[in-house]
């Protein structure tokens, strides 16, 4: 049987100096949903994210993914084994076009399937919104299309696990839209850990949200259970509004 939670961390932390950015976090991540993990800046978010990746060694504490311990292995071991994060593997080539970008994302996985990573190609410029543009030189694409091609170089290589750092960072109110429906597709077939400011985006989109404040895990739960906790709307400075 398919485990339920696709990720757990246990005791993590991480200190720089004399500051605690994470302290002992006990997280575990619900396989096929949208998690998103909110908290003010500084809260310790994408410190929490860089030792889930590999990007930042914890001080100590674990990770775990599909039940192994992946503590010890490096960023470019993890996205081996499935995780995709979108700053650490997605960075477009602004030369290339839409497709060529796709394209090239999709053949760290099946370059040595040219049916398949063609067809692969395919479907994520479709299913992505993207088909119009795929001969679109990838800088002429507005911000909020490179922001999108950006997720369809993560989900062209089928991430069991796909982290995605304030996706909506930039994007007009429209863009924000269309965004939230893709992501809510998404979940269909990838697992989403969601850093997001964006309440709305939150609310629409989160089946759980947890919590971080001063480096530690503050709460979790569902957004309207997040939203009527009186510790996040202190932690959000007594604001109930902005949670
Ligand atoms: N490389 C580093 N060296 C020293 N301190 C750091 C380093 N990275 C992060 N910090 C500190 O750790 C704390 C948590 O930072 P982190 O970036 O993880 O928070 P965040 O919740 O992602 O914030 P934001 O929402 O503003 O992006 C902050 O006090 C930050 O200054």
């Amino acid at each position: 049987m398919v485990a339920v939670n696709i990720l757990e961390t246990k005791g993590l932390t991480k200190i720089y100096g004399g500051l605690q950015a994470n302290t002992d976090i006990d997280f575990s991540l619900r396989r096929n949903a949208i998690t998103a993990l909110i908290g003010p800046n500084g809260a310790g978010k994408s410190t929490f994210v860089g030792m889930v990746s590999g990007r930042t060694p914890p001080t100590r504490g674990s990770v775990s993914f599909e039940g192994r311990d992946i503590s010890q292995l490096p960023a470019h071991k993890r996205m081996q084994l499935g995780m995709a994060y979108t700053f650490q593997i997605t960075s477009i080539f602004p030369g290339l076009t839409v497709e060529d970008n796709v394209a090239l994302a999709a053949g760290r996985r099946l370059a040595h399937d040219k049916v398949a990573h063609a067809e692969k190609t395919a479907t994520v410029l479709d299913r992505i919104g993207l088909k119009d543009r795929a001969g679109q030189v990838a800088s002429d694409l507005s911000y909020g299309h490179q922001r999108v091609l950006e997720i369809a170089m993560g989900l062209a290589q089928d991430p069991k696990l796909f982290i995605l750092d304030e996706p909506t960072q930039g994007l007009a109110e429209g863009e924000v839209e269309a965004f939230v429906a893709l992501m809510r597709t998404m979940a269909e077939e990838t697992t989403i850990l969601l850093i997001e400011h964006n309440m709305r985006v939150v609310a629409e989109t989160a089946d759980h949200v947890a919590v971080l404040d001063q480096g530690r895990l503050l709460a979790s739960g569902s957004f309207d259970e997040i939203r009527a906790n009186a510790a996040v709307q202190s932690a959000y400075l007594g604001a109930p509004a902005d949670v």
